[in-house]
Order: structure tokens, then sequence, then C-alpha cells
């Protein structure tokens, strides 16, 4: 009997920076095949989390598995499964997004023919193509979000980890981001996001996780998580936060 593995499996992660605990023991199992949002304010520890994650920065405790292979004890065959789409995505901007992408797929040790193949239909399809010439750094915001997907997604890989896709990112480039990564699910991959935007998450996600100071605080499939109510209400009621009282600012009014 094959054992399935959860796509991604996260256990004890914890991460504290000087005094600061930015993630304090989280545990998730990513089903294959789900498409996973992970939700939380600023500073709640979702890049932390997906960091550790996905083999980027070590964690001070706990595990990371994808699909049963451990990302810091079995790197090279976890990473082969990964594609990852970093926060900020630090690329190696001094070359065009043609140069930037057989730079990561041959240093992946594919073959040359099947990476320019593949970079071209990829340039293609993110509306990149018409950048032609034009250096990554010169790219803008959404550009870069969308080669950032196209370094990911190069490999072919089983599981997507992507810190904010969606931000920056203007409606048209969002559509397309969205439609790529509905296929990309709907042919048997997974997907794990993290997002502050609630109607992204409601729209694509089978699944999500809420984490606010460093802990999950809710997590399940998008129906069990909403209980009937919205994600935005669940969302404010979990993080809670300060609501104005309308005193402030006064001198904003004239
Ligand atoms: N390299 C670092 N050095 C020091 N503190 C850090 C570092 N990285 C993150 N932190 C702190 O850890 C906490 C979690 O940060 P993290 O970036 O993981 O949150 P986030 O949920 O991704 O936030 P955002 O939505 O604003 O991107 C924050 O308090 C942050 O200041």
């Amino acid at each position: 009997m094959t054992v399935e593995h959860p796509a991604l499996a996260l256990r004890g992660l914890a991460k504290r920076f000087d005094g600061t605990i930015a993630v304090a023991g989280v545990d998730l199992d990513v089903p294959a095949g789900s498409f996973y949002g992970l939700l939380g304010p600023n500073g709640a520890g979702k890049t932390t989390t997906l960091s550790m994650a996905v083999g980027l920065l070590r964690p001070d405790a706990g595990s990371a598995q994808v699909l049963g292979h451990d990302v810091w004890q079995d790197p090279v065959t976890a990473k082969r499964l990964l594609g990852v789409m970093p926060d900020g995505v630090r690329l190696f901007d001094r070359l065009t997004g043609a140069e930037l992408l057989a730079y990561n797929g041959l240093l992946r040790g594919m073959d040359p023919a099947v990476v320019d193949q593949r970079a071209a239909e990829l340039l293609d399809v993110l509306a990149l193509g018409d950048a032609g010439r034009t250096l990554v750094v010169d790219y803008s915001a959404g550009m870069k979000k969308k080669i950032g997907l196209a370094c990911a997604l190069l490999h072919g890989p089983r599981l997507l980890v992507l810190d904010e896709p969606f931000e920056a990112v203007d409606p048209v480039s969002a559509a397309l981001i969205r439609d790529i990564l509905t296929r990309y699910a709907a042919g048997g991959g997974t997907v794990v996001f993290s997002s502050h935007v609630m109607e992204v998450v409601e729209r694509l996600c089978s699944h999500v996780a809420i984490l606010a100071q460093g802990v999950i605080k809710r997590v399940g499939t998008i129906d069990e998580v909403r209980g009937g109510r919205s994600l935005e209400q669940v969302f404010v009621e979990v993080v809670g936060g300060r609501t104005a009282t309308g005193e402030e600012l006064s001198w904003l009014s004239r």
C-alpha cells in the first residue's frame, strides 16, 4: 500500500529574531491537490513560515516535508518537487526575462532545449514576451511577480509556494496569474500562497489557514473556516485589532 503524503507537512516550526518570536510553533498539513491560502495581518509570520517551509530559512525548531521529503535532510529531492516565489522576489535581475529563465533551468540541470521551449511559452503566456531585451531590474513590480512565477513553474513542480503573488499586480495580470494557478491545480498540482486579500483567497482556495502572532488561529476548508460567514468577518474576529471611534484625526476634517 502506498502512503499518501501531504504535499506540504509542517510540524512545530518556530523562529525567533532577537527578542521577537516571529513563528511560535506552526503545524500544517496541505493536502495534495489543494489550493491553500495562508492569511494573516502584517507581521503575522507568513513570510517567515513559508521561508522555513521551503528551505530558505533555517527554523529554530520543527520540520517541513514536501511530499514526504524533509526539506532540510533531503533538500535535493524536496526542492526538485517544489517551485517557490519568495517575497520581494530576490532575483538575479541584471538579466533579461529569457536569460533569467535559462539561468534557472540550467541551474536545475534541465535540458537546454526544454528550457528554451518552456521559457518562450511562459514569457508568452505571462505577457512578458514584449519586454524583449529589458533587464528584470527595469521591470515593473507586477512584471517582477510574473517572471518570479515563471521561474517557479519552469521545472514543472508538484507543489508551488508563493509569497504574496497578487501584491502590486494590476487586475489584468492578477486575472492571468489566477488562471495559470487554477490550471496548474486542475492538472494535479498543489498551490500554497500567502495573502492579505480575502476576496482572492475566497475565490481561489479550497483550504485556508489564518495566522496571527506566529500561530495558526483557524485552519480547514474554506467552508469550515467561514462557518456560514464571510472570510473577512472571521479574519477580523480572529485577528482583532483596534477600531476607530471617530474621535481620532479630527484635525483632518474641515
Ligand atoms: N530578518 C528578520 N529580522 C528581524 N525580525 C524579523 C525578520 N524577519 C521577520 N521579522 C519579524 O518577524 C515577524 C514576522 O514577520 P513576517 O515577515 O514573517 O510577517 P508577514 O506575516 O509575512 O508580514 P507581512 O504581511 O507584513 O509581509 C515580524 O515581527 C517581523 O518584524
